[in-house]
C-alpha cells in the first residue's frame, strides 16, 4: 500500500487577515485550517456516487491523497499578500518593473477543475522608492491562484494587493490561461485561451499602456 505522508503545506494554516483585498475568498472571517479528513469522508463519497468501489486497492489512498492535495491547491485561502509584499527596498528606480511569463495553475470555482497559464505582473514604483523583490510577484500570484478562482478575480486581486502595500504609481497585470473546464468537459475548446487584464494609476495612460503590453507580448 502506498504510504501517504502528512507533512502539511507551510502556510497553509495561517491566518488571513480580516484587511486582505481579496474578495470573499480567502477573507479573514472565512479563514480555518483545511480540515483532510472532512475531504476525505466527502471524497470517498464522491467515489461511491460515481459508481466506483472505494475499497478496492487502487482507490483506498485515494481519499488522504486527494485532502493532501487540495490542502496545497488551496493553500493560498489561509495566505496573507501582505507578508510577501511587507519585504521592500528603498531604490531608486522610477520605471516599469514587469515580471512577465510567470507560470501558475488555479482551481476554477464553478468546476474545481484547474485552470492553468501565465501572468504578467507590472508596476511602476511610488515616490518613496518601495520596491518589492522580483520573487515576490510570483509569490503573490500563487497566493492568489491557490483558491477556488475565476480568472477576472484573480486579475483584479493581483492588481489591487500591489496598490494597497506598494503604493505606485501604476500598475498592470495580464493573465492568460486554459480552463480544463473548457477542454476537457462542457464546450470541449482545447487550446482556447482567455485573456484579462487590469490597470491602476499610470498605467492607464496609452503610452505607458502600450509600452507594458509589448514588453508583455514580445516573447
Ligand atoms: N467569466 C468566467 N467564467 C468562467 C471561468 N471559469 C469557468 N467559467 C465559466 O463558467 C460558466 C458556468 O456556466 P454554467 O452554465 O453555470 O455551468 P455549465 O453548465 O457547466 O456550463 P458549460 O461549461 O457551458 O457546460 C461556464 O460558461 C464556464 O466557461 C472564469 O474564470 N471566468
Ligand atoms: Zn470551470
Amino acid at each position: 500500500m502506498t504510504h501517504i505522508d502528512d507533512d502539511d503545506f507551510s502556510g497553509a494554516f495561517g491566518v488571513v487577515s480580516a484587511g486582505d483585498s481579496g474578495g470573499s475568498a480567502g477573507h479573514g472571517k472565512h479563514s480555518h485550517k483545511v480540515d483532510r479528513p472532512r475531504i476525505e469522508a466527502a471524497v470517498r463519497e464522491i467515489l461511491i456516487a460515481v459508481g466506483e468501489d472505494p475499497d478496492r486497492g487502487g482507490l483506498l489512498d485515494t481519499p488522504k491523497r486527494v485532502a493532501k492535495a487540495y490542502a496545497e491547491v488551496f493553500a493560498g485561502l489561509h495566505q496573507d499578500p501582505a507578508d510577501v509584499l511587507s519585504t521592500t527596498f528603498d531604490l531608486d528606480h522610477e520605471e516599469l518593473v514587469l515580471v512577465k511569463d510567470i507560470p501558475f495553475y488555479s482551481t476554477c470555482e464553478h468546476h474545481l477543475v484547474p485552470f492553468h497559464g501565465m501572468a504578467h505582473v507590472g508596476y511602476i514604483p511610488s515616490h518613496d522608492g518601495r520596491v518589492t523583490g522580483l520573487s515576490k510577484l510570483a509569490r503573490l500570484v500563487d497566493i492568489y491562484a491557490r483558491r477556488p478562482q475565476v480568472q477576472e478575480r484573480l486579475t483584479t486581486q493581483i492588481v489591487e494587493a500591489l496598490v494597497e502595500h506598494l503604493n505606485p504609481r501604476g500598475a498592470i497585470v495580464v493573465v492568460e490561461c486554459e480552463h480544463m473546464c473548457m477542454s476537457m468537459r462542457g464546450i470541449r475548446k482545447p487550446g482556447a485561451k482567455t485573456v484579462t487584464s487590469a490597470v491602476r494609476g499610470q498605467l492607464h495612460d496609452p503610452a505607458t499602456r502600450a509600452e507594458a503590453m509589448s514588453l508583455i507580448l514580445g516573447r
